[in-house]
């Protein structure tokens, strides 16, 4: 029983109560806190979203995987204080079992690789499209879910792939109309950090909290970056080299610092030669600054952001060789991102390009009169069986409100199911749009 009071759809007058009036129990209308509904007009933008991450994912001949919402909480519980950690929608169910709502794909992706072991042929080429949760103080007013494309390649330790990753986002981008000067990629490579923190001879087991807390430059005071790093087991002069290091942003100058012999330049080399090949040399450019905020990467890592910078990351991505095997499973080679459902359409707000999506039916079908309604019935069935969306009237329904309701959903034929026509095996057709009207025999009615 929702209340009569609440905005339902304009309808007007209270809903008139149910008989036992004391088991009424008032609900509120709006979905629970940071989650959002998908009514027609937003469902309609989503899909169109989604057919766009299905079809560049078709034709980067990636096949498509799903997994449960509620995974096991142990799935995400890293050490390295990221956010996702903090902010896990994570619970005991009846079973006492400790679990939660996945706040990212790529940790159940790899425990399917792992559960298929050998009978998933590699390099596997698999993407998902899922809602990914968050606890997040309503304090922010965030959103506490999102819906997130991920594309991830298993098996192969190549640059190539995240070469081809970062291709199909752009293939996205393109489809969808935006440009590489409304969007561009930041890449860098954690093996540049992994070499400054080696040659301070920072321990391994502190690299994934060092990039965690370097993800936050910009988002908080350097200051404080600071002191988190010296937290984290960094000498002074360690952490002001590395902030020199993570300012750069052209290879050469990289070079100059690490020299030409380190894993980190040449894969970055191979990478940029790469994009050359594949055309979008203009839609990326190195940033030493960009290591995500996963603890899990340990190579090539991009970001998709907006040009004006007016938005948060709009996707990002990157190399994971050790995520397998931290779960038991082969130490098998792996990249991916995430792209996520909001950020892009604010980006497509702030640029026009929002696609104009109306809810369409071919057919409105009417029987005029209500003996008429199983005759009404068989010509809707007979359009179906064609293919043919039809909008069929269910009750009795003055003319006037027809033809509103027609004009509503956009239908760009009327069928009039009246007497005289039925009895002559015929029904009248009136296009919408023209409004030139015919009658036609039902077995001739395409
Ligand atoms: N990981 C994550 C989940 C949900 C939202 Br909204 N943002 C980020």
């Amino acid at each position: 029983q929702i209340d009569p009071g609440s905005s339902r759809g304009g309808r007007t007058g209270a809903l008139t109560p149910p008989p036992f009036a004391d088991e009424v129990q008032k609900i509120d209308a709006n979905p629970p806190k940071g989650t959002r509904d998908f009514p027609p007009e937003d469902m309609r933008l989503r899909s169109w979203l989604f057919h766009n991450f299905r079809e560049v994912s078709r034709l980067f001949g990636f096949e498509e995987v799903d997994f449960p919402v509620l995974e096991s909480e142990a799935l995400f519980i890293r050490k390295a204080g990221e956010e996702i950690r903090d902010q896990l929608y994570c619970f005991e169910d009846r079973g006492n079992r400790r679990v939660a709502l996945r706040p990212e794909l790529t940790p159940s992706l790899a425990r399917l690789v792992i559960q298929k072991g050998k009978s998933a042929p590699l390099p596997l080429k698999w993407f998902a499209i899922g809602q990914c949760w968050r606890y997040e103080r309503m304090t922010r007013g965030r959103r506490r879910e999102h819906y997130q494309w991920n594309m991830d390649i298993i098996g192969v330790p190549e640059v190539t792939a995240e070469a081809e990753l970062i291709s199909s986002t752009i293939s996205f981008f393109k489809r969808i109309g935006v440009t590489a000067s409304d969007v561009g990629f930041k890449v860098s490579s954690r093996k540049v950090l992994q070499e400054v923190l080696m040659s301070y001879s920072v321990p391994e087991d502190s690299f994934g909290r060092v990039c965690v807390i370097i993800d936050k430059i910009g988002k908080i005071p350097v200051e404080e970056i600071k002191k988190d790093l010296k937290h984290a087991g960094m000498s002074e002069v360690a952490v002001e080299d590395l902030l020199q290091v993570l300012s750069i942003k052209s290879l050469e100058k990289l070079e100059e610092i690490l020299g030409d012999s380190g894993e980190a330049i040449s894969d970055l080399r191979q990478l940029f030669s790469l994009a050359e090949k594949f055309g979008y040399s203009e839609w990326i450019q190195f940033d030493a600054s960009v290591v995500r905020g996963l603890a899990y990467y340990t190579g090539i890592v991009f970001e998709g952001f907006d040009r004006e910078g007016k938005l948060r990351a709009i996707c990002g991505g990157g190399r994971y060789d050790k995520l397998l095997s931290t779960f038991g499973g082969d130490d098998l080679p792996a990249c991916g991102f995430g792209f996520g459902d909001a950020v892009i359409v604010e980006l497509l707000k702030e640029k026009g390009l929002l696609p104009k999506l109306d809810h369409q039916v071919e057919n409105i079908v009417c029987a005029l009169d209500s003996d008429l309604q199983g005759a009404a019935a068989a010509v809707a069935t007979k359009l179906r069986e064609k293919g043919q969306s039809v909008d069929l009237v269910l009750e009795g329904k003055p003319l006037k409100w027809v033809f509103k309701r027609a004009a509503r959903i956009n239908a760009q034929r009327l069928i009039l199911v009246g007497l005289d026509e039925w009895q002559k095996g015929m029904v009248s057709v009136k296009i919408l749009s023209s409004g030139e009207q015919y009658e036609v025999k039902l077995v001739e009615l395409e």
